[in-house]
């Protein structure tokens, strides 16, 4: 490779690995998986070590990922938090020993084993004895102060017991969301229709930035503590302060002991590759320190770990298992997903019978045969992967899975977008599964909310024939309800009851509910304010729906596509007859939330975007008060420019978050 091409590929991997941080540590939303990140940054690393002349101190391999976000003050650390060095087995470990021994000039080393739990991190400070801060990792200089969402945590001391403890000190642990709690919460987000969290790390993170501590609390975090830092500690050991610090009233694990050798170190390494998946919290690994604090100072860190700690990271859970067949199911919008339905398997803990294998490429890139074994992973995700095949036990008749060229469902010739991965089933009138997806999507809880009509009844309502399209669910009776095999006289009424609720739904959520390409949530939700009524969407050109903010060419083109189908404007105009709402209200800009529940605000200062009254009225509108003078209750202050100084000074003084307009829109999801 020429050095041009080499100084490219580090730009183009610095910048994906700084995005994948982002949507890791800021949205909580990781779009590839743990390991496949760590690819990336193991090709950066290497890259970087061969051509030093490009290192660079802002490079993310030398910088923790930064959780940073807005809507919290920020507070710096008086000692930087750090990440910790990889390794994945034990002979990693002994390097690392043997390194230790070097630095230290042979004297002998203690090691401390402990759990390495898989949550966010979070550094506590006391002082006499009360909780007074608690801020997140941040960029590992400053964090988010997230104060009050941390009190709600019943198992973190608000007040410490016992005795000993120095008048001043910082206490670092996990945040965790026990698996329990993890399950409940994906289980209520599922029956919302809102996204899952991935695994238990992202959840925790999340809900630890949520802006209303009552929801916070309601979700049940919990906390372990594994490093206490401050100039009076009671011991010179790591071991010994926690033992403290859990006499005070922290969360310590029992799992951490004292190492004196490789061998119980491997010990301790083969005890909790198992015993941890009885744990009620999840973990990544293990982590192994330099007991003597003395010893740490000695070794020191580098820029984006402690040279005298290491982590250990178990290997994601993995099981081979025999490919059946690979199914082709097709979504609401006639996208095809390839299926592999596999012979039952367990890992960790759940009996895995399907893994998506997402598009075409994948299938290509992995090479699947008929009746291939397959490898099947689950690292703290919810949805197992296929990572590879094991092609040694392949037979060697087996012809490779092909993906198909008609729709399963109607037998339409399939198209593929240029540029993208999906294979989509144009026929959109006439494919079932599309018209029964369209119909699921319409009455669900964040469209027309109608209840009593899931998967099940869909299917059996268009099997029928009772309903074609999502505007015969208007003209559907009682009569014809329960002439379904599976609706009885209660969950018939109740449809009709829900169903005529549904004329009253706003009409952002309408516009979500038709089910037009590429518009989601917050893309209706830009529209109906900006179009404010359905004859005016449907006949606007799409130069002009593209300059709606977020619109963009691609989604006014699929817009104006939308409505110039007959089929289309007839749904509407039957819809409309029927009662549905197909203009916005009067009142403003905002539908109703309470995503300010119980908050209190000051405004102050000149805005650009809004103008004060109507900022006024979001705010209620979002369930929040308006106040007029700062004071301890107040939560918020929400200053344009020329914000009067004396304001300043009582908010900085009181430690009121100040927030700017972009935040506040944020806070309320109009960003
Ligand atoms: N999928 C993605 O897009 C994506 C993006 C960024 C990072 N990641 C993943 O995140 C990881 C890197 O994150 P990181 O820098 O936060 O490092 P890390 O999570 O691997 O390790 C450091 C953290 O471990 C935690 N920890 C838990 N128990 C501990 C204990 N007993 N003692 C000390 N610390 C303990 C601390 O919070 C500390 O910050 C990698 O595994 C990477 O794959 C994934
Ligand atoms: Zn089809």
């Amino acid at each position: 490779m020429d050095t041009e091409k080499i100084h490219d590929e580090i730009t183009r991997l610095r910048r994906e690995i700084e995005r994948h941080n982002h949507s890791y540590y800021v949205d909580n939303a990781p779009t590839v998986s743990d390991h496949d990140f760590d690819i990336l940054m193991k090709r950066l690393e290497e890259l970087e070590k061969e051509h030093p002349e490009w290192d660079d101190p802002d490079s993310p391999t030398h910088r923790v990922g930064s959780d940073l976000s807005k809507g919290f003050v920020q507070a710096p650390h008086i000692h930087p938090m750090l990440s910790l060095g990889n390794t994945y087995s034990v002979g990693e470990v002994d390097e690392f020993l043997g390194r230790l021994r070097d630095s230290l000039n042979g004297q002998p080393v203690t090691i401390v084993g402990e759990m390495k739990f898989d949550g966010t991190s979070i550094s506590l400070i006391y002082e006499h004895g009360r909780l007074v801060r608690a801020v997140t990792r941040g960029d590992g200089e400053k964090g988010d102060v997230v104060t009050d969402n941390v009190r709600t945590i019943r198992s973190i001391p608000l007040h410490l017991q016992g005795e000993g403890w120095p008048e001043s000190f910082e206490i670092r642990g996990e945040i965790v969301l026990p698996w329990k709690a993890f399950d409940r919460l994906n289980s209520e987000r599922e029956f919302q229709e809102e996204p899952l969290f991935a695994n238990p790390r992202n959840a925790a993170a999340g809900t630890l930035k949520l802006l209303n501590p009552a929801e916070v609390a309601r979700r049940g975090l919990d906390a372990y503590f594994y490093y206490l830092i401050g100039d009076n500690l009671p011991c010179d050991t790591h071991y010994e302060n926690m033992q403290q610090a859990r006499s005070w009233g922290f969360k310590v694990s029992d799992a951490m002991t004292r190492l004196n050798s490789l061998e119980a170190v491997d010990a301790y390494i083969n005890h909790w590759d198992k015993a941890r998946k009885e744990l009620p919290v999840a973990t990544d690994g293990l982590v192994f320190k330099v007991d003597s604090l003395r010893q740490q100072l000695n070794l020191g860190t580098t820029a984006k770990s402690p040279r005298w700690a290491i982590a250990y990271k178990f290997q994601a859970e993995r099981a081979l298992t025999r490919l059946r067949f690979v199914s082709f199911e097709v979504g609401r919008t006639g996208v095809i997903t390839p299926v592999a339905n596999l012979e039952p398997v367990l890992l960790s803990g759940t009996i895995v019978k399907r893994a998506s294998l997402h598009n075409a490429d994948i299938i290509q890139s992995l090479d699947i045969h008929q009746d291939d074994m397959l490898y099947v992973e689950k690292g703290g995700e919810i949805i197992p992967k296929i990572t590879g095949v094991d092609t040694d036990s392949r037979r060697p008749d087996a012809t490779p899975v092909e993906f198909v060229d008609r729709c399963p469902s109607c037998g339409s010739p399939l198209t593929r977008l240029e540029g993208e991965a999906a294979w989509v089933c144009p026929n959109k009138y006439g494919c079932s599964p599309q018209i029964i997806g369209r119909l699921e999507h319409f009455v669900g809880r964040r469209m027309m909310n109608i209840d009593g009509i899931g998967e099940e009844i869909s299917a059996d309502l268009f099997a029928s024939g009772l309903v074609k399209d999502i505007a015969d669910l208007y003209s559907l009776t009682y009569e014809q309800l329960t002439t379904l095999e599976r609706l009885g006289h209660k969950s018939a009424l109740n449809i009709l009851h829900s169903i005529d609720e549904s004329r009253k739904v706003p009409f952002e959520r309408v516009i979500y509910a038709l089910s037009i390409p590429y518009v989601g949530e917050t893309i209706a939700k830009k529209i109906a304010r900006s179009v404010r009524d359905i004859d005016r969407l449907m006949s606007m050109p799409a130069g002009e729906l593209a300059s709606i903010e977020n619109v963009g060419p691609r989604i006014a083109d699929s817009i104006v596509e939308f409505f110039a189908e007959p089929v289309n404007r007839s749904i509407v105009e039957r819809l409309r007859q029927a009662g549905v709402t197909m203009s916005a209200s009067e009142d403003t800009a905002g539908t109703q939330t309470d995503l300010l529940n119980g908050k209190t605000f000051v405004i102050s200062g000149v805005f650009t975007r809004h103008s004060r009254d109507q900022y006024k009225e979001l705010i209620e509108l979002n369930g929040g008060k308006n106040t007029g003078s700062i004071s301890k209750k107040t939560d918020f202050v929400l200053a344009g420019d020329n914000m009067g100084p004396a304001k300043l000074e009582k908010a900085a003084k009181l430690g009121v978050p100040i927030i700017d307009e972009d935040t506040f829109l944020r806070m309320i999801g109009q960003e």
